[in-house]
């Protein structure tokens, strides 16, 4: 079986792999140690040394890269040389660090918001993960799930549709089965979903659902954490019946907003082209006579707590923007005390 043509080796890196080596996909990242899947096999796959000397993150391997490896002599074992440019990127800022990114996951076509369609539906929630979609370069698509718990579905869609233009929605069940044929299309081979929801919305039933047990097993690099923080083990990543692949990484259940003013423009549109019929290009949107905004919350046409939901974002934004910078001017400062300290010490060994 070819797997790249399988699970989605295009042409464009063929030349590379012929050239430079052979070519594969990261599955899993533990500890600098990568998982690969290459046409021959899984290889448990280490950094070339000239990773070491890049500090940007940004550069490893990330789960979903493609990657060009070299094998080590008679063993499936390889070396990463290079990452093959990315389509989409998850990612987050290290806690306590200055401009450290962690990639979650790369290279993912469609980004699945799972919420489902009962007391834990909500769509303030759904805003927040469409931020984050467009932010990455994936594509969104909406999942309500446990459809058969739901007697009222068109509430619920009428409520996604409010603030999700323009993108598909799918309502399943993981229990009869209904939907998931209609999803897993999406999925074929070569494409790459990740899930984004929170914890008891039915990711790990609609993963199964997908995968019909069919699924290719794939080794889980927590089994083997010692640390164990997460209770439930389960796939990170799962080959799919029709050749496609699902991403579902610690990472991305705990995926959280961070910084994405692009984001807030693409989710928002409708407020911010409102915003532009104001008779005052400055305006607050508070008293301002001819302000749209305010407008169309007295029509009705604009929902008084989306705009607020709005407000709530750009200032939870300008928040998480400050404390970064806080956090890089202590590190700069804390960099420079280190500095002058050994400036002193060699003064002192000098006298
Ligand atoms: N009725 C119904 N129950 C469902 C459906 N899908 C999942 N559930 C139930 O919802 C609960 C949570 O499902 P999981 O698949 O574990 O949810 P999860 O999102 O993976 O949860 P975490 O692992 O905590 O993040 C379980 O009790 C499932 O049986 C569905 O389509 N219908
Ligand atoms: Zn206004």
């Amino acid at each position: 079986m070819n797997l790249i043509e399988k699970y989605g080796w295009t042409n464009k890196w063929e030349e590379k792999m012929i050239s430079q080596g052979i070519a594969g996909r990261v599955l899993l990242e533990h500890k600098n140690l990568y998982r690969v899947i290459t046409n021959e096999g899984e290889w448990l796959c280490s950094l070339s040394g000239k990773f070491k000397f890049d500090h940007d993150r940004e550069a490893f391997p990330a789960v979903g890269d493609w990657v060009v490896l070299d094998r080590m002599p008679g063993e499936e074992k390889g070396i990463i040389q290079e990452v093959l440019p990315r389509s989409s990127q998850f990612s987050r800022k290290v806690a306590g660090m200055t401009t450290d990114i962690q990639l979650i996951a790369v290279n993912v076509d469609y980004v699945f918001l799972v919420m489902s369609l009962n007391h834990d539906f909500n769509v303030r929630r759904l805003e927040r993960y469409l931020l984050a979609a467009w932010d990455s370069g994936a594509t969104p698509i909406v999942v309500l799930t446990k459809k058969d718990t739901c007697d009222d579905l068109a509430y619920y869609i009428n409520e996604v549709e409010s603030v999700a233009f323009g993108v598909d929605i799918f309502t399943v069940s993981s229990v009869t089965g209904e939907g998931i044929d209609e999803l897993s299309v999406l999925l074929s081979a070569g494409k790459t979903g990740a899930l984004l929801g929170s914890s008891g919305v039915g990711k790990s039933s609609l993963i199964n659902a997908l995968s019909r047990e069919e699924v290719m097993a794939v080794s889980n690099i927590r089994e083997d954490d010692s640390k164990g923080r997460h209770t439930t083990t389960h796939r990170e990543l799962s080959l799919l019946p029709s050749g496609g692949l699902l991403i579902d990484t610690p990472g991305m259940r705990e995926f959280q907003l961070w910084e994405s003013s692009e984001g807030v423009s693409a989710s928002f549109k409708d407020i911010e082209e409102l915003a532009d019929e104001c008779r005052f290009r400055d305006c607050k949107h508070q008293k301002e006579p001819g302000c749209a905004i305010r407008e169309a919350i007295t029509t009705g046409s604009l929902k008084e707590e989306r705009y607020k939901s709005y407000l709530k974002l750009l200032k939870e934004l300008a928040h998480i923007e400050r404390k970064n910078d806080i956090v890089a001017r202590k590190v700069e400062r804390d960099k420079w005390k280190q500095v002058t300290k050994i400036q002193r010490s060699n003064y002192k060994k000098k006298k």
